[in-house]
């Protein structure tokens, strides 16, 4: 059974039993050997080498100009900090355009260290996340705002308010975890929609601006640290302010997760 205080590295199986169990995950990105070690060492569970690279290490306006090299590159790079997390890594903007594509570059980054891909969308990333799956590969689902959508979206904007589209939300999240995705993250969904999405699907689901009622949460490591350049999202909490220190602030937000005080209604979308 999985007990978050195992030192034991976290496994693919040991995800479903830790929602089964009521553990709660935390997540983050990271893109460094540096942070890496010191989120493994905080007891963060998932490490996510995030297309959001393109926008907080790159500088870009949005996730679109990333490639495989790029995560491949970050996945390595994190890999070497890590000993018990769980590594992720994103395909990025049209590496999952077909399956073939798809397993080329999840093999080229598990062979660089993740241990599961994640990918945006249901519709035809169905048949994506199955043709993985059959062939080995972990795959993480993402549904609410993907951002690798901003140009048919219009811009980071919380999804599935309507009810047609809370709907449609609803079914693509039982679809992606059909289909055999081990974890599935919710991005900018309204906290009962994406309590009735955790209730619904037997995976675990990590939110971020989902509210308080998902299995784990998912933050950017920028974010916690305070350096939101621009607009701050709502869901984006600055955990440095009360930890004092870069580790004083990562044992705030896994403690904060654990125990289901962060997110709170200040940031989550009613
Ligand atoms: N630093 C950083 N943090 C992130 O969480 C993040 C990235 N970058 N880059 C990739 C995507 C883009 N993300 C974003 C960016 C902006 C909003 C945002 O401003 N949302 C509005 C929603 C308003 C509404 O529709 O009601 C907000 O004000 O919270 C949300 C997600 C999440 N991801
Ligand atoms: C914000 C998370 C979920 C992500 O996809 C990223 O960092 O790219
Ligand atoms: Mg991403």
């Amino acid at each position: 059974m999985y007990t978050p205080d195992d030192r034991k590295p976290l496994t693919v199986p040991a995800l479903a039993e830790a929602k089964r169990g009521g553990h709660k995950l935390a997540m983050l990105t990271a893109y460094d050997a540096g942070f890496a070690r010191a989120f493994d060492d905080s007891g963060v569970d998932l490490l996510l080498v995030g297309d959001s690279l393109g926008m907080v290490v790159q500088g870009h306006d949005s996730t679109l100009p990333v490639t495989v090299d790029d995560i491949a590159y970050h996945t390595a790079c994190v890999a070497r900090g890590v000993s018990r997390a769980l590594l992720v890594a994103d395909l990025p903007f049209q590496a999952d355009a077909t399956p073939e594509r798809a397993l080329d570059a999840s093999t080229r980054l598990l062979q660089a260290g993740a241990r599961m891909v994640k990918l945006e969308g249901a519709g035809h990333k169905l048949e994506v996340i199955r043709f993985l799956v059959e062939r080995e590969i972990p795959v993480c689902a993402h549904l609410g705002l993907t951002p690798q959508s901003v140009l048919r979206l219009g811009g980071y904007k919380v999804q599935g308010r309507e009810d047609e589209a809370a709907r449609k939300l609803r079914a693509d999240a039982s679809a992606v975890a059909d289909a055999g995705a081990a974890l599935l993250v919710l991005e900018c969904v309204p906290s009962p929609l994406a309590q009735a999405i955790t209730t619904d699907v037997a995976i675990p689901t990590i939110g971020i601006g989902a509210g308080p009622h998902c299995d784990g949460q998912v933050l950017v490591l920028h974010d916690i640290l305070g350096l939101q350049g621009g607009h701050r999202p709502k869901f984006v909490k600055d955990f440095l302010a009360e930890g004092g220190s870069v580790a004083g602030a990562v044992q705030a937000y896994v403690a904060a997760v654990r125990d289901g005080s962060f997110p709170d209604a200040a940031h989550s979308y009613a």
